[in-house]
């Protein structure tokens, strides 16, 4: 099925789509009788008064609206954290996680989310968690709504097909899928377990950079950003709704599915996007480009250019570069990065770093090219070179990122990270200053 899954294209278009011809009102939105007896239901992404370019919102057509749900009781999760507060003091070290197994118990998304870094806050609408999701099982009937934060999922293993209230997705490893906050949606699991890496965003929403110089055209193209259309779920009973608010699960039971949105107009959706799609831009002369060239989406802060989180991959191109150390350079910056990989090598760490693992590098840690890198780089000859089947990210975000309990004591941390550099030798010593 989810093979023959339509989309409708572009990030942020004022989207329409309708499962069954005729109820979508036409030229209004809330008419005194909608068709089919639906309810009229808006969800707003943004303030009523936010910029006309920076407003999100969609009209939702709906067999019951989303208020008839029961009360909500607290859902116990040992793993999942937000916010700064629920991070653990660290001192100023490089971090490295090993690629975390799937474990055998059953565990759907929410129950199979593992927090690695938190910052910010989510009741100030700052900062962001990286997280796992480590999922054996679909979600059957159960949904997830996130009140606090816009979910960037990036599967490194298993296909999944997301349903969400505006209709299906179907991502795969080197596919992305943006949920907007506050959107109910449930994981579907399609060829086996499934793991991969989820950006929670509490600031702004995530949006396409502005292109600057580069002009009208690269990176990411607004067109390869495809939204569902409209479908609805058939089958009647009980549904739990899981809720994250206020940094805290919640659940309540339902007597039908909230997957009961008949038609949609509006330009607040979910979106997949195929990385391969994304054109890279980078040096045809010499030096090592900043990786910002690198950004598929940004979330703004208040301070222009510094991001609350940036969302930059490192996918498949070639390296032209004459006279120049190619992978990236030793630095130190004030921006946190948080990186995952979901397949091949990683050309600053071509083997401690494995697809399904993970690094942090905090504000002004020191990192860069492993030895083995570092030599290699040093003395290859620079003929045009592809970096091929690979595809590693960064959520890189102004806010320094601390790691859970999980992240420190759930066992795939790796003590001797900072030896991948201790070989880095003096190598004017013994000559003439
Ligand atoms: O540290 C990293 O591996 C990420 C990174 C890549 C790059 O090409 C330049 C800077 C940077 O932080
Ligand atoms: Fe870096």
């Amino acid at each position: 099925m989810s093979d023959q899954l339509s989309y409708q294209s572009g990030f942020g278009n004022e989207h329409a789509s309708e499962a069954v011809a005729g109820s979508l009102p036409v030229g209004r939105n809330s008419p005194q009788q909608v068709a089919h007896g639906l309810y009229a239901e808006l969800l707003s992404g943004a303030a009523f008064t936010a910029p006309r370019a920076e407003n999100r919102r969609s009209w939702l057509y709906r067999k019951q609206p989303s208020v008839v749900v029961g009360g909500y009781a607290p859902l116990a999760h040992a793993w999942l954290k937000s916010g700064a507060a629920e991070g653990q003091a660290m001192p100023p070290d490089p971090l490295r996680w090993a690629p975390t197994e799937i474990p055998s118990e059953p565990l759907d998304f929410v129950d199979g989310l593992r927090t690695l870094v938190v910052n910010g806050d989510p009741d100030a609408q700052t900062g962001m968690a990286a997280h796992l999701y480590l999922a054996n099982r679909s979600m059957g009937r159960r949904a997830l709504v996130n009140a606090d934060g816009e979910l960037l999922l990036v599967p490194q293993q298993g296909r999944l097909t997301i349903r969400t209230e505006l209709g299906l997705l179907d991502v795969k490893p080197g596919e992305i899928a943006l949920i907007p906050r506050g959107l109910a949606f449930k994981v579907e699991l399609v060829d086996g377990p499934s793991r991969g890496y989820v950006c929670e965003n509490y600031g702004a929403a995530f949006r396409l950079p502005e292109l600057g110089p580069i002009g009208s055209n690269g990176l990411a193209n607004p067109r390869d950003f495809q939204a569902p259309v409209a479908a609805f779920e058939a089958t009647s009973g009980d549904y739990e709704i899981v809720k994250k608010f206020g940094g805290r699960l919640w659940r309540a039971t339902q007597r039908h599915t909230p997957f009961n949105v008949v038609a949609w107009h509006g330009n607040l959706a979910p979106y997949k996007y195929d990385t391969a799609h994304f054109m890279t831009i980078g040096s045809i002369s010499f030096d090592h480009p900043d990786p910002s060239i690198f950004t598929v989406l940004t979330s703004p802060s208040d301070t222009a250019g510094w991001a609350n989180v940036d969302f930059v991959i490192f996918p498949p191109r070639w390296m032209v570069a004459e006279d120049t150390f190619r992978p990236p350079w030793y630095h130190r910056n004030v921006m946190s990065e948080f990186m995952g990989l979901v397949t091949g090598q990683y050309d600053a760490k071509p083997e401690g770093f494995k697809p399904g693992g993970a690094s942090l590098h905090n504000a002004f840690v020191p990192h860069g090219p492993d030895t083995e890198a570092f030599d290699k780089a040093s003395s290859a000859a620079l003929a045009p070179h592809k970096l091929d089947n690979t595809l590693a990210f960064m959520f890189e975000t102004r806010w320094r990122l601390l790691p859970t309990e999980f992240a420190l004591n759930g066992g795939a941390l790796d003590k001797n990270y900072a030896d991948c550099w201790a070989d880095l030798a003096d190598k004017t010593a013994g000559q003439e200053q």
